[in-house]
């Protein structure tokens, strides 16, 4: 369970978001929804432990998040502009994070997502030589085999069209969106591809 108790933040004395309550049960799938600059990203940045929150705490299975670092608190997620390495290729990249990780996907496992991601044929190329939704699949594919607690997707799948679009979506529900998904939990920013997600 994930809890957002009376979170606000403010940048240059402003308020970005102000008294954010929510809950988030285990297995739920959770669309952001708001104008842009309404504060998705932030608090999808602050779950992440990428963002300080300024006032009110976020707890998961009631421990509070606030002394927590980013790296222990094995969340992740894909970011709005991928954040990919440009100096690595797709493979890579995929397999960034995965070093010393426990409880990260196995070979098997991340050539699976390879596969599902429909990016074999692209492992070798630079992040400079993909398009625009191959590179999307390459941040997916990088975040997913990390296996994390809570899934967080900044607009994951605009720059995807249809056929993969939907199947990305069904893996996803399938993972992370029921109730034994141990433990995990996902939380997206609708954009415009997760309003059917739910
Ligand atoms: N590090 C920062 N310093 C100062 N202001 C920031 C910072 N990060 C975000 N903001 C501001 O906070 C507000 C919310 O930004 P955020 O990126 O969270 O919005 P969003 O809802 O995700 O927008 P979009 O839908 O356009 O991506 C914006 O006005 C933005 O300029």
């Amino acid at each position: 369970m994930l809890k957002l108790q009376h979170v606000s933040k403010h940048f240059d004395n402003k308020a970005v978001l102000d008294d954010i309550s929510v809950e988030i049960g285990t297995g739920e799938i959770v669309s952001l929804l708001g104008p842009s600059g309404s504060g998705k990203t932030t608090l999808l940045n602050m779950i992440l432990g990428l963002t300080k929150v300024d006032q009110g705490k976020i707890l998961f299975h009631d421990q509070d998040l606030s002394r927590v670092p980013m790296k222990k608190r094995g969340f992740n997620i894909v970011f709005q502009d991928y954040a990919l390495f440009p100096n690595l290729n797709a493979y890579e990249n995929i397999v960034y994070g995965l070093r010393n990780k426990k409880g990260a996907a196995s070979p098997q496992e991340v050539h699976e997502y390879i596969d599902f991601l429909e990016l074999q044929p692209h492992l070798k190329k630079r992040i400079g030589e993909l398009s625009g939704g191959q590179k999307q699949r390459v941040a997916l594919a990088r975040t997913l085999v990390t296996k994390p607690k809570i899934l967080l997707l900044d607009e994951p799948l605009s720059a995807l069209d249809g056929v993969i679009k939907e199947s990305i979506k069904q893996r996803i529900k399938s993972i992370y969106g029921r109730a034994d998904a141990g433990q995990r939990h996902v939380c997206g920013r609708i954009g415009h591809d997760l309003r059917h997600f739910r």
